[in-house]
């Protein structure tokens, strides 16, 4: 039976009207569903494109090639702009970006032992099925060319039986690898991984908890500051996403001679920002801000920064805090802000700007600051997780 898809949802699956979802279809594409549960295209729409990856059928790593980055851009946009209208909140869309193919510059891979060594990759969607990916289009030219280094680390690390993780960044001073496994590590395997780490020229190697040998600084230039942020640290999907949400964030604080920079990592907008206004940057993770600090500390021509350890869910600043400022960038976790947004509509501050992962709690944390009497002015979409359903906004937002 031929059947109309829907929309997508938001993990960019196809929905029928009976709400069966398929993967690699779009909206308004006639289909089949098959006996394995696969969908057959029977009329496709324009916006169908070939994917420009061989492994894309098989592998998890992406959701959406099948899709134009016209269509993709669009429904992203949408997905932003639904998530606002279901709180009566307005779009004040203003620009777009797109991270070009081959920019991902950190990725968490899975290995596993095998007969003939190891194979190292991304899981097939929803399964424990590990798909090779030589020709990925995702990754980083520089990752790719790491691949004989984590299937040597794969073959130390992993049993038949157990899967290694290998969060692998792309750095100022070569790849930086972390990898997670059962295996302990020993004197005799620290010489052996410190050897391996030399010959592959990584710039740092950690197993589990220890960094193994740090060979070469493993730097983000944040600004015009450099930054070695711990191993497997949180880091912008891309450099040119990065760019995009900077550019908007600066953009956004003219005039603000002191700002406060709530969930800062390890200094993505704080550094940057230090160019022209003292920031205080607050953050639950001690390990980035010591980073930060450093940096920092070794940077020129920045204004005053300074750092706070502190767990913003459950201890907030409050709005005596925060009314030292005069303006709060925000850019939580997936789970948003909800404590710390509320604080700040209590608080006298008029600018805010958030940058967010998530569109739903984006709108419920905004909500919450428009019924205090903000207004969202404009908005910028980042699509740096390209051909996932993954999306980033930075909003701007004022009271008079
Ligand atoms: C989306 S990341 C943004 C980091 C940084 N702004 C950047 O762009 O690199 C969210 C940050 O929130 C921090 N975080 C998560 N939960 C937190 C909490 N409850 N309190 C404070 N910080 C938290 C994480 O450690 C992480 O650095």
């Amino acid at each position: 039976m031929t059947q109309t898809i829907e929309r997508l949802t938001l993990t960019g699956q196809g929905q029928l009207p009976d709400g069966t979802l398929l993967d690699r279809v779009l909206p308004g594409e006639e289909v089949e569903v098959q006996p394995d549960g696969s969908a057959r295209i029977i009329t496709p729409v324009v916006d169908r494109v070939k994917p420009p990856c061989r492994h894309f059928k098989s592998c998890g790593g992406c959701a959406l090639q099948h899709a134009s980055d016209g269509f993709v851009g669009e429904w992203k946009k949408t997905v932003v702009e639904r998530a606002l209208a279901a709180r009566g909140l307005p779009f004040p869309f203003r620009s777009l970006h797109t991270s070009p193919p081959q920019s991902r510059r950190r990725a968490r891979l899975s290995g596993r032992r095998t007969k003939k060594g190891a194979m190292v990759g991304f899981h097939a969607k929803a399964s424990d099925a590990l798909i090779e990916i030589p020709d990925c289009q995702l990754l980083m030219p520089s990752i790719m060319a790491g691949f004989p280094a984590f299937e040597a680390l794969t073959v130390i690390a992993a049993s038949r039986k157990s899967e290694v993780n290998l969060t692998v960044t792309d750095t100022l001073g070569g790849l930086d690898v972390l990898v997670e496994t059962e295996r302990e590590l020993t004197g005799p395997l620290r010489i052996e991984l410190a050897a391996l780490a030399e010959v592959h020229d990584l710039a740092r190697l950690a197993w589990n908890d220890d960094v193994v040998v740090t060979r070469k600084d493993p730097q983000q230039q944040f600004g015009t500051t450099r930054v070695a942020p711990p191993s497997g640290a949180f880091l912008q999907a891309t450099r040119e996403g990065e760019a995009a949400m900077v550019h908007s964030v600066l953009g956004a604080v003219t005039g603000a001679g002191r700002i406060v920079d709530l969930f800062s990592g390890a200094g993505t907008f704080t550094l940057p920002l230090a160019q022209g206004a003292s920031v205080h940057a607050v953050e639950g993770d001690s390990e980035l801000l010591q980073a930060l600090d450093r940096g920092w500390r070794h940077g020129q021509h920045l204004r005053p920064v300074t750092t706070e350890v502190r767990d913003l869910f459950r201890r907030p600043l409050e709005p005596d805090e925060l009314n030292r400022f005069d303006l709060a960038l925000l850019d939580p976790p997936r789970a948003g802000a909800e404590a710390q947004v509320r604080a700040i509509a209590a608080s006298d501050l008029r600018r805010v700007v958030m940058v967010s992962c998530n569109p739903v709690t984006f709108a419920r944390d905004v909500q919450t600051l428009t019924e205090a009497g903000f207004v969202l002015d404009q908005l910028d979409v980042i699509d740096q997780f390209r051909w996932s359903p993954h999306i980033e906004v930075v909003g701007e937002l004022s009271r008079p």
